[in-house]
Protein backbone atom coordinates (compact mmCIF):
# COMPACT_ATOMS: atom_id res chain seq x y z
CA UNK A 1 0.00 0.00 0.00
CA UNK A 2 0.93 3.61 -0.57
CA UNK A 3 1.36 5.94 2.40
CA UNK A 4 -1.78 7.61 1.88
CA UNK A 5 -3.52 4.67 0.05
CA UNK A 6 -6.88 3.59 2.24
CA UNK A 7 -8.58 1.17 0.15
CA UNK A 8 -6.88 -1.55 -2.17
CA UNK A 9 -7.97 -4.02 -4.21
CA UNK A 10 -6.16 -6.66 -6.30
CA UNK A 11 -7.82 -9.48 -8.64
CA UNK A 12 -10.76 -9.69 -6.62
CA UNK A 13 -13.43 -11.69 -7.18
CA UNK A 14 -16.02 -13.41 -5.71
CA UNK A 15 -18.66 -16.26 -6.11
CA UNK A 16 -21.98 -17.13 -5.27
CA UNK A 17 -22.30 -21.04 -5.79
CA UNK A 18 -21.63 -21.41 -9.63
CA UNK A 19 -22.25 -17.85 -9.98
CA UNK A 20 -19.28 -15.59 -11.27
CA UNK A 21 -20.68 -12.11 -9.46
CA UNK A 22 -16.58 -10.10 -9.34
CA UNK A 23 -14.74 -11.00 -12.02
CA UNK A 24 -11.21 -8.93 -10.91
CA UNK A 25 -11.35 -6.31 -9.31
CA UNK A 26 -8.16 -4.02 -8.97
CA UNK A 27 -8.78 -0.32 -7.09
CA UNK A 28 -6.73 1.80 -5.37
CA UNK A 29 -8.23 4.44 -2.96
CA UNK A 30 -6.45 7.33 -1.39
CA UNK A 31 -7.18 9.15 1.88
CA UNK A 32 -9.71 12.03 1.63
CA UNK A 33 -11.51 10.88 -1.43
CA UNK A 34 -14.92 10.59 -2.52
CA UNK A 35 -15.69 7.84 -4.40
CA UNK A 36 -18.88 7.15 -6.13
CA UNK A 37 -19.28 3.57 -6.97
CA UNK A 38 -21.96 3.06 -9.23
CA UNK A 39 -23.34 -0.05 -11.56
CA UNK A 40 -26.50 -2.01 -12.76
CA UNK A 41 -28.34 -3.93 -10.64
CA UNK A 42 -26.60 -6.92 -9.95
CA UNK A 43 -23.58 -5.46 -11.25
CA UNK A 44 -21.52 -6.69 -7.87
CA UNK A 45 -21.80 -2.87 -5.68
CA UNK A 46 -22.91 -4.11 -2.53
CA UNK A 47 -20.81 -7.68 -2.93
CA UNK A 48 -17.82 -5.28 -2.81
CA UNK A 49 -19.03 -3.25 -0.06
CA UNK A 50 -19.49 -6.24 2.44
CA UNK A 51 -15.88 -8.06 1.34
CA UNK A 52 -14.52 -4.56 2.38
CA UNK A 53 -16.21 -4.27 5.99
CA UNK A 54 -15.22 -8.03 6.16
CA UNK A 55 -18.96 -9.47 6.14
CA UNK A 56 -18.02 -11.99 3.12
CA UNK A 57 -14.50 -13.57 3.91
CA UNK A 58 -15.19 -16.11 1.07
CA UNK A 59 -13.57 -14.49 -1.54
CA UNK A 60 -9.94 -14.12 -4.27
CA UNK A 61 -7.96 -11.45 -4.79
CA UNK A 62 -6.17 -9.51 -1.97
CA UNK A 63 -8.63 -6.73 -0.63
CA UNK A 64 -7.21 -4.29 2.29
CA UNK A 65 -8.51 -1.29 4.13
CA UNK A 66 -5.87 1.20 6.13
CA UNK A 67 -3.30 -1.27 5.08
CA UNK A 68 -5.26 -4.21 7.16
CA UNK A 69 -6.39 -7.65 5.51
CA UNK A 70 -9.94 -7.69 5.35
CA UNK A 71 -9.88 -11.63 5.95
CA UNK A 72 -7.27 -11.59 8.94
CA UNK A 73 -7.99 -8.48 10.76
CA UNK A 74 -11.93 -7.56 10.20
CA UNK A 75 -12.34 -6.38 13.72
CA UNK A 76 -9.46 -4.16 13.73
CA UNK A 77 -11.03 -2.88 10.36
CA UNK A 78 -14.71 -2.20 11.99
CA UNK A 79 -13.60 -0.46 14.31
CA UNK A 80 -12.37 2.53 12.52
CA UNK A 81 -14.89 2.36 9.57
CA UNK A 82 -18.69 3.03 9.19
CA UNK A 83 -21.16 1.34 7.19
CA UNK A 84 -24.52 2.53 6.43
CA UNK A 85 -26.16 -0.13 4.28
CA UNK A 86 -29.18 1.06 2.11
CA UNK A 87 -31.60 -1.57 4.41
CA UNK A 88 -30.37 -2.92 7.37
CA UNK A 89 -32.46 -4.23 9.88
CA UNK A 90 -33.07 -1.79 12.96
CA UNK A 91 -34.11 -3.36 16.20
CA UNK A 92 -36.98 -1.31 15.50
CA UNK A 93 -38.76 -1.86 19.09
CA UNK A 94 -36.34 0.09 20.65
CA UNK A 95 -35.86 4.28 20.20
CA UNK A 96 -33.10 5.61 18.53
CA UNK A 97 -31.73 6.66 21.77
CA UNK A 98 -31.35 2.40 22.85
CA UNK A 99 -30.33 2.01 19.52
CA UNK A 100 -27.83 4.21 19.10
CA UNK A 101 -26.59 3.35 23.16
CA UNK A 102 -26.71 -0.23 22.60
CA UNK A 103 -24.28 1.12 18.37
CA UNK A 104 -22.04 3.08 20.77
CA UNK A 105 -21.58 0.57 23.83
CA UNK A 106 -20.37 -2.16 20.68
CA UNK A 107 -18.13 0.38 19.79
CA UNK A 108 -16.73 0.85 23.60
CA UNK A 109 -17.93 4.67 23.52
CA UNK A 110 -18.84 6.18 27.08
CA UNK A 111 -22.40 6.15 27.93
CA UNK A 112 -22.40 9.53 28.47
CA UNK A 113 -20.74 10.40 25.27
CA UNK A 114 -23.18 8.69 22.98
CA UNK A 115 -26.08 10.39 25.02
CA UNK A 116 -24.54 13.60 24.10
CA UNK A 117 -23.21 12.75 20.64
CA UNK A 118 -26.74 10.75 20.15
CA UNK A 119 -28.72 13.70 20.64
CA UNK A 120 -26.88 16.27 19.15
CA UNK A 121 -27.07 14.30 15.77
CA UNK A 122 -30.83 13.38 16.17
CA UNK A 123 -31.75 16.84 16.41
CA UNK A 124 -29.07 17.95 13.12
CA UNK A 125 -31.52 15.49 11.23
CA UNK A 126 -34.62 16.91 12.53
CA UNK A 127 -35.72 13.90 14.79
CA UNK A 128 -35.09 15.34 18.13
CA UNK A 129 -38.82 15.04 18.74
CA UNK A 130 -38.75 11.18 18.12
CA UNK A 131 -35.48 10.42 19.75
CA UNK A 132 -37.37 8.75 22.64
CA UNK A 133 -39.94 7.28 20.54
CA UNK A 134 -40.16 3.29 19.14
CA UNK A 135 -38.47 2.76 15.82
CA UNK A 136 -41.60 0.45 14.91
CA UNK A 137 -44.10 3.32 13.26
CA UNK A 138 -40.75 5.29 11.50
CA UNK A 139 -41.30 6.06 8.17
CA UNK A 140 -38.36 4.94 5.80
CA UNK A 141 -36.66 7.86 6.25
CA UNK A 142 -36.51 8.15 9.85
CA UNK A 143 -35.16 4.87 9.75
CA UNK A 144 -32.51 5.69 7.33
CA UNK A 145 -31.45 8.57 9.57
CA UNK A 146 -30.92 6.69 12.46
CA UNK A 147 -28.81 4.24 10.54
CA UNK A 148 -26.62 6.95 9.40
CA UNK A 149 -26.09 8.51 12.52
CA UNK A 150 -25.42 4.75 14.23
CA UNK A 151 -22.52 4.40 11.19
CA UNK A 152 -21.19 7.87 11.95
CA UNK A 153 -21.64 7.71 15.63
CA UNK A 154 -18.10 6.70 16.30
CA UNK A 155 -15.98 9.02 14.08
CA UNK A 156 -14.80 6.17 11.60
CA UNK A 157 -11.44 7.41 8.98
CA UNK A 158 -13.45 5.45 6.27
CA UNK A 159 -17.07 4.93 5.28
CA UNK A 160 -18.72 2.72 3.08
CA UNK A 161 -22.27 4.06 2.12
CA UNK A 162 -25.08 2.05 0.51
CA UNK A 163 -27.75 3.90 -1.09
CA UNK A 164 -27.40 6.18 2.13
CA UNK A 165 -29.99 8.73 0.45
CA UNK A 166 -32.92 5.96 0.37
CA UNK A 167 -36.09 7.52 1.43
CA UNK A 168 -34.80 10.64 2.47
CA UNK A 169 -37.00 13.47 1.66
CA UNK A 170 -35.16 16.32 -0.48
CA UNK A 171 -34.15 18.70 2.14
CA UNK A 172 -32.51 15.25 4.42
CA UNK A 173 -30.60 14.90 0.46
CA UNK A 174 -29.76 18.28 0.64
CA UNK A 175 -28.01 17.98 4.37
CA UNK A 176 -26.59 15.05 3.93
CA UNK A 177 -24.73 15.57 0.28
CA UNK A 178 -23.43 18.27 2.31
CA UNK A 179 -22.48 16.39 5.34
CA UNK A 180 -20.87 13.74 3.04
CA UNK A 181 -18.76 16.53 1.42
CA UNK A 182 -17.84 17.89 4.54
CA UNK A 183 -17.01 14.77 5.95
CA UNK A 184 -14.22 14.26 3.28
CA UNK A 185 -12.89 17.71 3.49
CA UNK A 186 -11.51 16.83 6.99
CA UNK A 187 -10.00 13.92 5.72
CA UNK A 188 -12.44 10.97 6.00
CA UNK A 189 -12.40 9.04 2.67
CA UNK A 190 -16.21 7.77 1.32
CA UNK A 191 -16.73 4.81 -0.25
CA UNK A 192 -20.20 5.93 -1.82
CA UNK A 193 -22.98 3.55 -4.09
CA UNK A 194 -25.96 4.81 -5.11
CA UNK A 195 -28.34 5.22 -7.97
CA UNK A 196 -28.70 8.72 -7.69
CA UNK A 197 -26.89 10.07 -10.89
CA UNK A 198 -26.81 13.61 -10.09
CA UNK A 199 -25.57 13.12 -6.09
CA UNK A 200 -22.82 10.78 -7.38
CA UNK A 201 -22.12 13.59 -10.52
CA UNK A 202 -22.11 16.25 -7.55
CA UNK A 203 -20.09 14.91 -4.29
CA UNK A 204 -17.77 12.11 -6.09
CA UNK A 205 -14.33 13.16 -6.67
CA UNK A 206 -13.84 9.81 -8.43
CA UNK A 207 -16.34 7.80 -9.96
CA UNK A 208 -16.17 4.26 -10.59
CA UNK A 209 -18.72 2.49 -12.89
CA UNK A 210 -18.99 -1.36 -12.93
CA UNK A 211 -20.69 -4.00 -15.02
CA UNK A 212 -20.77 -7.61 -15.03
CA UNK A 213 -18.30 -7.76 -11.78
CA UNK A 214 -15.97 -5.44 -13.63
CA UNK A 215 -14.63 -2.14 -13.59
CA UNK A 216 -15.88 -0.09 -17.06
CA UNK A 217 -14.80 3.28 -16.17
CA UNK A 218 -12.60 4.88 -13.92
CA UNK A 219 -12.20 8.65 -13.06
CA UNK A 220 -13.43 12.38 -12.02
CA UNK A 221 -16.65 13.14 -13.81
CA UNK A 222 -14.69 15.47 -15.98
CA UNK A 223 -12.30 12.88 -16.79
CA UNK A 224 -15.48 10.20 -18.11
CA UNK A 225 -17.06 13.47 -19.67
CA UNK A 226 -13.89 14.18 -21.81
CA UNK A 227 -14.53 10.56 -23.57
CA UNK A 228 -18.11 11.73 -24.23
CA UNK A 229 -19.63 14.76 -23.13
CA UNK A 230 -22.87 14.34 -21.62
CA UNK A 231 -24.47 13.68 -18.29
CA UNK A 232 -23.72 10.94 -15.98
CA UNK A 233 -27.01 9.40 -16.45
CA UNK A 234 -26.34 9.29 -20.42
CA UNK A 235 -22.84 8.35 -19.83
CA UNK A 236 -23.96 5.03 -17.78
CA UNK A 237 -26.51 4.12 -19.78
CA UNK A 238 -24.41 3.82 -22.58
CA UNK A 239 -21.72 2.07 -21.57
CA UNK A 240 -23.57 -0.21 -19.24
CA UNK A 241 -25.61 -0.78 -22.49
CA UNK A 242 -28.74 0.50 -21.18
CA UNK A 243 -29.34 3.13 -23.76
CA UNK A 244 -32.84 3.45 -25.81
CA UNK A 245 -34.86 3.00 -22.47
CA UNK A 246 -37.54 5.57 -24.25
CA UNK A 247 -38.35 2.78 -26.58
CA UNK A 248 -38.37 0.18 -23.76
CA UNK A 249 -40.76 2.59 -21.61
CA UNK A 250 -43.06 2.71 -24.48
CA UNK A 251 -43.03 -1.23 -25.09
CA UNK A 252 -43.92 -1.34 -21.33
CA UNK A 253 -47.07 0.87 -21.78
CA UNK A 254 -48.28 -0.71 -24.87
CA UNK A 255 -47.81 -4.05 -22.59
CA UNK A 256 -49.41 -2.44 -20.29
CA UNK A 257 -52.39 -1.94 -22.74
CA UNK A 258 -52.58 -5.27 -24.48
N1 LIG B 1 -26.18 -13.97 -0.76
C1 LIG B 1 -26.24 -14.16 -2.07
N2 LIG B 1 -26.38 -15.39 -2.58
C2 LIG B 1 -26.42 -15.59 -3.91
N3 LIG B 1 -26.32 -14.61 -4.85
C3 LIG B 1 -26.18 -13.37 -4.38
C4 LIG B 1 -26.13 -13.06 -2.98
N4 LIG B 1 -25.98 -11.73 -2.84
C5 LIG B 1 -25.94 -11.22 -4.08
N5 LIG B 1 -26.06 -12.20 -5.00
C6 LIG B 1 -26.03 -12.02 -6.46
O1 LIG B 1 -24.82 -11.35 -6.79
C7 LIG B 1 -25.04 -10.41 -7.83
C8 LIG B 1 -24.52 -9.05 -7.36
O2 LIG B 1 -25.33 -8.61 -6.28
P1 LIG B 1 -25.05 -7.23 -5.54
O3 LIG B 1 -26.06 -7.13 -4.44
O4 LIG B 1 -23.62 -7.11 -5.21
O5 LIG B 1 -25.39 -6.22 -6.71
P2 LIG B 1 -25.56 -4.64 -6.69
O6 LIG B 1 -24.67 -4.11 -7.76
O7 LIG B 1 -25.36 -4.12 -5.32
O8 LIG B 1 -27.07 -4.50 -7.13
P3 LIG B 1 -28.22 -3.42 -6.73
O9 LIG B 1 -27.93 -2.21 -7.52
O10 LIG B 1 -29.48 -4.10 -7.22
O11 LIG B 1 -28.19 -3.23 -5.25
C9 LIG B 1 -26.53 -10.45 -8.15
O12 LIG B 1 -26.69 -11.28 -9.29
C10 LIG B 1 -27.14 -11.09 -6.95
O13 LIG B 1 -28.27 -11.86 -7.30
Amino acid sequence: MTSSSVIELKDLQKHYGSTHVLKGIDLTVSAGQVVGYIGPNGAGKSTTLKILIGMLPDFTGEATVLGMDVRTQALDIKRRIGYVPENAALYDTLTPMEYLQFVGQLYELDNAHIERKSLDLLRLLQLADHANARMTTFSKGMRQKVLLISGLLHNPDVIFLDEPLSGLDANAVVLVKEIIRQLANSGKTIFYSSHIMDVVEKISDRIIIIAQGRIIADGTFAELQQQRPESLEQLFAELTGNDGQTMVAEEFIQALNL
